[in-house]
């Protein structure tokens, strides 16, 4: 029964309590119930945020999942401390889309909340609490108890404190009480005004005042200023950007302060302005998201009559299918069909989200979108500070922002009237979340949160991935083939340059073929540019010596130290390990040390050698780590700065030159022999990808493909273009060895210190696997490529199930095998972790 209404002397109606289950960002399998305290009864609703503590230390934020009046049965609830929101802040929707996430890849829900919103949103134990600026201990009518004074010295000492150090002295039964006693006495600043850790940004204008909005006042005001003619000049730049006379309501919007001094006024003639109550300043909150407000928006779509006749195409099929995918060769403008599509959409009132792999939102992107949708835009990426993110996120529950181009975990917005999703370049890999948990696809989940919002899908890309062209082929996805590039160009001529015998010719200088020589040389003469592709940065993979053998490894993993030149140093790309390279082999001695194999950074090196006069960049992930590096090196090229631009399969992502006509692939072999059953797969479609960057305004293409193994049959494909050819013999080989799109793949992570307690672990659940899905289904445990990475072991179990296996069932015994397996005592630093459909 409710304590208050015991308290209460007066019979009044009993009040109801209320409980909530709130979902917290933690990995655990449940939602937990909390008592409302009766004064947060009324802003208790679905999906805002509150406050909570949780064990015996830590308070964090969670969100409102359900209200119930039931108390739970096996636990005493704690009271909730405060609740956030004034409106909701995770949609009904999101919670649906969180559900699916969880538990069709095997995590929780706590953990697809937790990776959904920006951190800037979760109130952590690291929230502060500060001192009032009107407390004083000695006026202060109140009577203070001890742990109230140790608090009142700790902030005074401190300045602010953290829920988490005032959690610390108290138990947690009384730091609800102690923090609502501490606010009553006004020892403390509301929680809630120091709460979060967003902060709208602010700038400071000016506006006229009032009084001289009079025309006849303001004549005069004229006059006394004529013989201060800085100040005059100050009021005429005002009155010229705010034109009041036209419109008296204009001055409330007022104009930056700074503006002045940037069109070279003087800062002190404002401030003696303000002074004399001429002008007023105050603070506006601005937008983080850099978009003039003042600027018209009407770029036009003209779509080609071949991308009419695909769009209508796409039109009809989604009358039958909520999913379509467009097959569109490279330079077709299939980005020009997407934002025509979602221009109607904005236009009928709904919201649309476009999805981009990471690398492919470049400024080229943004800026032909916020032509065409201004505002209304939202750009959600990982570049951007958690503050903008916040920003974009308010933005979509608000309903100021109905458009969202974004990378995958765009998905979680809360979106509320969703009606159209892209899924550009929907075969990327980096579409899948590796780590942390939940393990999701954002192009499948995308099509899930379709689901949940009755959107359609338009998938596209010029190599869609197995599955998808797997799935319009079976009818289960609309397609749409895309043959024409926009300007009409041919698609670039592909010459396989066999490695094996140009060497026998002695036709080849180090790594490249004589004839990629001449023809860059050609390009170059001609003022065209190249791009020289190679799907490794460094200078040299490893170095080995060639007396003994010996091979620079990693200490912490199992692979070999890349030769980075520029800084002289062997470094591991898997844990940033680096040592000065060595002068001598570590193992004998000799000083015969030799690089092998070759990086983005050796082939940069190269050709300036070759091309000393030629302008070079490169583009990979060492030369990229700035916010905007990326942005410059694709600019520099874009405006024929550079001319010769190297790089890893960043160059490869959906960039848009003019004056590209020649691409090389220095090492195809390197993508394609890799041991994973999606090499050919990935090389191919990276192939193909990097080649349309070649040719795509007035002249055809060259692509210069090296390697040793020139009679494989993927080279035959590629050349001729053959993507279905290549498709069909992919499932043929995925059919018979038993992989996706027919199989379903689960992968088993088992991860520790030990080398032995890993593969003991591993043994076991796959004992307990096979025992229930038989040895056909389960493979052995094995050790991945890299076998440890940072110190940590791993072993590897991957179980393949049939279309049709019952999901739900076998994902339920999986983790039976697996909570047995931690039951037992001397596993338990072992690390089990799933991967549903890996990448
Ligand atoms: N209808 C159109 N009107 C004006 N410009 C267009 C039109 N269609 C395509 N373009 C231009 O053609 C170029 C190629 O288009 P886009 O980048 O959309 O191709 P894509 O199909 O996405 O190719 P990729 O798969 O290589 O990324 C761009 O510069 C684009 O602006
Ligand atoms: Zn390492």
């Amino acid at each position: 029964m409710s304590q208050l209404s015991l308290q209460s002397n007066t019979p009044e109606p009993l009040k109801e309590t209320l409980f909530v289950q709130v979902l917290l960002p933690l990995p655990l399998p449940k939602t937990f119930t909390y008592r409302v305290p009766d004064k947060q009864a009324e802003k208790v609703q679905h999906g805002v945020r509150v406050i909570v503590p949780f064990g015996k230390k830590k308070i964090i934020t969670g969100v409102i999942k359900e209200i119930t009046n039931q108390a739970p049965a096996d636990y005493e609830a704690r009271y909730l401390f405060e609740v956030l929101d004034d409106y909701p802040m995770i949609m009904p929707q999101q919670f649906k889309l969180f559900e699916w996430i969880a538990s069709y890849y095997m995590a929780t829900e706590g953990e697809t909340f937790n990776v959904g919103i920006p951190s800037g949103l979760k109130l952590s134990s690291e929230s502060k609490l500060q001192l009032h600026p009107q407390f004083n201990r000695d006026d202060s009518p109140y009577i203070f108890s001890n742990l109230e004074d140790i608090v009142i010295n700790l902030l005074k000492k401190e300045g602010l404190l953290s829920y988490q150090q005032i959690a610390e002295l108290a138990s947690t039964k009384e730091i609800s009480l102690l923090i609502k006693e501490l606010l009553r006495k006004q020892v403390i600043l509301l929680i809630e005004q120091v709460k979060e850790k967003y902060k709208p940004k602010t700038e400071k204008y000016v506006k006229l005042n009032k009084s001289y909005l009079q025309k006849d006042k303001l004549e005069q005001l004229m006059e006394l200023l004529e013989k201060k003619p800085r100040q005059l000049d100050i009021l005429l730049k005002y009155l010229q950007q705010v034109p009041v006379f036209q419109d008296a309501e204009l001055n409330e919007n007022g104009f930056a302060k700074a503006q002045f001094a940037n069109s070279g006024l003087s800062d002190s003639s404002v401030n003696t302005l303000i002074k004399n109550d001429i002008l007023e300043v105050f603070d506006k909150e601005i937008s983080r998201l850099d978009i003039d407000s003042n600027h018209q928006y009407t770029a036009d779509i003209n779509l080609t009559d071949f991308q009419e006749e695909a769009k209508s195409s796409l039109e009809e099929q989604f009358a039958k299918h909520d999913v379509n995918l467009l097959q569109g060769v490279t330079g077709s403008g299939k980005t020009e069909i997407y934002l025509s599509f979602i221009k109607e959409v904005i236009d009928s009132g709904s919201q649309a989200l476009f999805l981009l792999p990471e690398i492919a939102i470049t400024t080229q992107m943004i800026q032909r979108v916020r032509k065409i949708f201004g505002k209304q835009v939202g750009v959600y990426h990982s570049k951007f500070s958690d503050a903008e993110r916040v920003e974009i996120y308010r933005g979509v529950a608000e309903g100021s922002i109905n458009f969202i181009i974004g990378v995958r975990s765009s998905i979680f917005l809360p979106f509320n009237n969703l009606s159209f999703i892209v899924v550009d370049e929907e075969h990327e890999q980096s579409y899948k979340q590796f780590d942390p948990a939940p393990r999701y696809h954002a192009r499948d989940a995308a099509i899930v949160l379709g689901k949940i919002h009755q959107a359609k899908v338009l998938l596209g890309s010029a190599t869609p991935s197995l599955e998808s062209y797997f799935n319009a082929k079976n009818n289960k996805y609309g397609y749409y083939e895309l043959t024409q590039r926009y300007k009409e160009v041919k698609l670039p001529h592909i010459e396989i340059i066999n490695m094996k015998k140009e060497k026998a010719k002695k036709q080849t200088n180090g790594d490249y073929s004589h004839s990629l020589i001449e023809q860059l040389k050609v390009e170059v003469e001609k003022k065209k540019q190249a791009i020289i592709f190679q799907n490794r940065r460094g200078y040299a993979p490893y170095i080995q010596c060639e007396t003994c053998g010996w091979i620079a490894e990693c200490e912490n993993c199992s692979v070999s130290l890349t030769y980075h030149m520029h800084q002289h140093q062997l470094k591991c790309h898997y844990c940033g390990f680096r040592q000065k390279s060595p002068a001598v082999c570590l193992n004998c001695e000799s000083s015969n040390l030799q690089m092998k194999g070759f990086g983005t950074e050796k082939i940069e090196d190269d050709l300036h050698l070759m091309f000393p006069e030629v302008k070079i960049q490169r583009m990979d992930k060492d030369t990229t780590r700035k916010k905007y590096s990326y942005q410059q090196i694709i600019e520099a090229f874009e405006n024929n700065e550079t001319q010769l631009l190297v790089g890893t399969q960043m160059v490869s992502k959906g960039l848009d030159f003019k004056n590209v006509s020649l691409v090389a692939i220095v090492d195809a072999d390197r993508m394609m022999f890799y041991p994973d059953f999606r090499a050919h797969e990935r090389a191919f479609q990276m192939m193909l990808q990097v080649s349309g960057r070649a040719g795509r305004d007035k002249e055809q293409g060259q692509v210069f493909v090296q390697t040793y193994q020139h009679d494989n049959p993927l080279f035959y494909y590629l050349k001729n273009y053959d993507i279905k050819g290549f498709y069909e013999k992919q499932l043929e080989e995925r059919y018979q060895f038993a992989y996706p799109p027919f199989y379903r793949l689960i992968k088993v992570i088992l991860k520790s210190k030990e080398a032995v307690q890993t593969q003991k672990s591993a043994q076991l659940m796959y004992n307990g696997l096979t025992q229930i899905f038989g040895t056909k289904r389960v493979l052995a445990p094995h050790e991945p490529v890299i076998a440890k990475i940072k110190n940590i072991f791993h072993q590897e179990i991957w179980i393949k199930l049939e279309k049709g296996h019952p999901l739900d069932q076998a994902k339920q015994k999986i983790s039976e095998v697996t909570n047995k397996l931690k039951e037992d005592k001397q596993f338990n630093k072992v690390r089990i972790y799933f991967d549903v459909d890996p990448a």
